[in-house]
């Protein structure tokens, strides 16, 4: 489909969802369910995911009852603007103003500089009526930072752009289809007037006179929409990372490559130990990342009832997890994608094993919702703040709460013997408890020797990053752990789940062995007994591989695979696949004529002669 006509298809697919939401009608999960089967990136997920919820956590009561309702029968349409040319990742530096006019009782909004224009948001370009915009409120010539406001963007018969505001869409993106069926905007304000009541007032205020009434409560909560879409994110990682190794796990089993003597059958190639040792870690981090992402849930819901009864003691922790487990999902099952597609050989190259498609739609989830680096950073500021308290009698808690044990984990040496003690849950975490910890003191400490901490915090950003991840895969690994340690049903499975779990955590060890080595985590004997666990671990899943990745239950339809497909008739169908492509309509090309004969003649003729 060119451009337009992809972008119009989602508009089609979008309203036909939200008329079956309607009139089946969905629950809010099976209204999830088929926005993963609708596939598509489109207005629907802002308006869904960011528009409706910033009015849900910053409007005050009245502007609840007043939008919701409009936003909710969809009548209006939202999209969720903060992103300028100039900033994305440093919402303070944002520069569109909201000036308060006491005259009119309005406010002027205003994009003061070309960087200022929004630029990116998911539905602005072409669709979405209102968007909850983030700009710098000035009330009596003082600027009060950045605040969300409820703006009308176009007219409401005729959908046209209202006088005072110029938008558009921002132009092609990463790869053929994928994100290109959303219309992300930009957007200019000149000097483009709202009602007062448009601010959105649950934090802070202005009143009729134009007095800022600061926020009681930590005005962080202006960024609650990021936190809520960051946590569904980390399980959308975990969705993506099984589809990519659902197609590279059924072509591995399909694809055979040496191995015959005289003319045998030839070995399939998932049986090699290297394709193992790329492909089933990647198995095991779709279903790590599913139950960290159920635990993640679990957390942001606990959070939101604390914050609804004015609890604010751990929404650091929210945060930091929340941006971290999406920082570090999202790497790796972009990585993970890619690593699939070259899985595949040559074949994965083609746009018919559904690895392209899948990747150029996934990989902006390492920016958008948080550039990846710039969210471990502030995993890493919590991290400095908890190993600074440790000592002053306030102990940790939650994912940091091994912190506590800083004395016992700063000094004890692993007690694997043999391989076998790597299938120890209490030593794995207390591996990679030791590791994480020792990172994160080794940050604080060469923090702690420059006078400037904020010039320490710069010079050592590359480390602070290292010991946030450290961290985050720590989470990771006692999530899974906390999952095998509950009701799993059937013992088969549960021995399943238990290889997956260890071939995580033992490829994260070979994957980082600088950082286990480096901080005397293990020791290198230690270390190759891990490598010998992982082995044994890989000929255990083996067999049951394929069985793993049918159990994600993804439809042919929906894998949209040739290397993938459940019956694995690969190679018919990829002949079919071929033929139907359109410059296979004439067997004699478009172009013949004009190029190729001419070049082919003038060979002949000068051959002749
Ligand atoms: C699509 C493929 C097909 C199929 C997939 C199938 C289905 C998919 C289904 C649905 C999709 C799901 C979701 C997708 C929906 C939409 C996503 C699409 C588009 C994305 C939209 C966007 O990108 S919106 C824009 C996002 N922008 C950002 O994330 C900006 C990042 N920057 C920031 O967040 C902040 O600026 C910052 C955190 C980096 C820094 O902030 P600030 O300068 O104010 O803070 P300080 O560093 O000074 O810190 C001050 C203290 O505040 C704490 N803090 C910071 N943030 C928070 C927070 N959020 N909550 C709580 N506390 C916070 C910080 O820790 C500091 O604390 P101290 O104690 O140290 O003072
Ligand atoms: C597909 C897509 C959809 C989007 N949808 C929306 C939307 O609906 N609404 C919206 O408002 N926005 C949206 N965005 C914007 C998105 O949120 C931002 O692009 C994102 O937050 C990153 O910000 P940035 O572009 O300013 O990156 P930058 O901050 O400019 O990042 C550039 C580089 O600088 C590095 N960097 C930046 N700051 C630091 C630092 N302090 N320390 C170390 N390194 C740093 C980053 O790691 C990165 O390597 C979307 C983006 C994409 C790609």
């Amino acid at each position: 489909m060119t451009r337009k006509e992809l972008f119009k298809n989602t508009l089609r697919k979008s309203v036909h969802a939200w008329k079956l939401i309607n009139e089946l009608p969905l629950s809010d999960d099976e209204s999830l369910m088929l926005r993963h089967f609708m596939d598509q990136p489109g207005f629907l997920d802002l308006h869904w995911r960011m528009f409706v919820p910033a009015i849900k956590g910053q409007g005050t009561e009245e502007q609840k009852q007043k939008w919701l309702p409009l936003a909710n029968k969809m009548q209006i349409i939202g999209c969720y603007a903060q992103t300028e040319l100039g900033h994305g990742s440093n919402v303070q530096g944002l520069e569109t103003t909201a000036t308060f006019d006491p005259q009119t009782d309005q406010f002027i909004l205003h994009s003061p500089t070309q960087t200022s224009s929004k630029w990116w948001p998911g539905g602005l370009g072409k669709v979405s009526t209102h968007a909850v915009i983030y700009a710098r409120l000035i009330t009596d010539g003082k600027d009060h930072g950045v605040h969300g406001f409820i703006v009308q963007l176009r007219n409401m018969d005729d959908h046209s752009p209202l006088p005072g505001i110029t938008i558009g869409d921002i132009g092609v993106k990463f790869g053929n289809g994928a994100y290109n069926s959303m219309d992300n905007g930009f957007l200019m304000f000149d000097k483009f007037c709202i009602p007062r009541d448009q601010m959105l007032m649950r934090l802070s205020k202005v009143t009729r006179e134009g007095k800022y009434v600061p926020s009681d409560v930590p005005r962080q909560l202006m960024y609650g929409t990021m936190v809520s879409v960051r946590q569904t994110i980390v399980s959308n990682a975990s969705i993506a990372m099984a589809r990519a190794v659902c197609i590279a796990t059924r072509y591995s089993a399909v694809r055979r490559q040496f191995g015959s003597q005289n003319g045998g059958i030839e070995t399939q190639v998932i049986d090699y130990k290297t394709q193992q040792n790329r492909l089933f870690p990647l198995l095991a981090s779709a279903y790590a990342f599913r139950f960290v992402g159920e635990w993640l849930k679990w957390l942001y819901t606990d959070v939101t009832q604390r914050l609804e009864a004015s609890d604010f003691a751990t929404l650091p922790e929210a945060h930091a997890c929340t941006a971290g487990l999406k920082s570090m999902t999202t790497s790796a099952t972009s990585d993970g994608i890619e690593e699939c597609r070259k899985l595949c050989g040559g074949h994965g190259y083609l746009w018919c094993s559904g690895l392209p498609e899948l990747f150029a739609v996934y990989v902006p989830a390492c920016t958008y919702e948080g550039d990846n680096v710039v969210l471990q950073l502030q995993v890493a500021r919590f991290l400095m703040k908890t190993v600074s308290q440790l000592g002053s009698g306030k102990a940790p808690a939650g994912t940091t709460a091994y912190m506590g044990r800083a004395k016992h984990l700063l000094q004890c040496r692993s007690s694997i013997r043999k391989a076998e003690d790597w299938l120890n849950p209490a030593m794995v975490l207390e591996t990679f408890e030791a590791r994480a910890l020792r990172m994160a003191v080794s940050c604080a400490n060469n923090l702690s020797k420059f006078e400037n901490q904020e010039q320490g915090f710069s010079e050592l950003l590359a480390d602070l990053v290292e010991a946030a991840i450290a961290h985050c895969q720590l989470i990771v690994v006692s999530k899974f752990i906390v999952k095998l340690e509950g009701e799993i049903k059937g013992k088969g499975v549960k021995n399943q789940l238990k290889n997956l779990c260890y071939i995580y955590a033992l490829h994260l060890i070979h994957k980082h062995l600088g950082d286990f080595l480096s901080t005397n985590s293990i020791t290198s004997e230690q270390a190759s007994l891990a490598n010998h666990q992982l082995r044994s671990l890989y000929t255990q899943v083996r067999p049951n591989a394929v069985a793993l990745v049918d159990a994600f239950d993804y439809t042919d339809h929906y894998l949209g695979s040739v290397l993938g497909r459940y019956d694995g008739n690969v190679y018919p169908k990829l002949f079919e696949e071929a033929l139907k492509d359109p410059l296979n309509d004439t067997v004699v090309p478009d172009g013949y004529h004009e190029y190729i004969r001419p070049l082919i003649k003038q060979h002949l003729r000068s051959a002749r002669l």
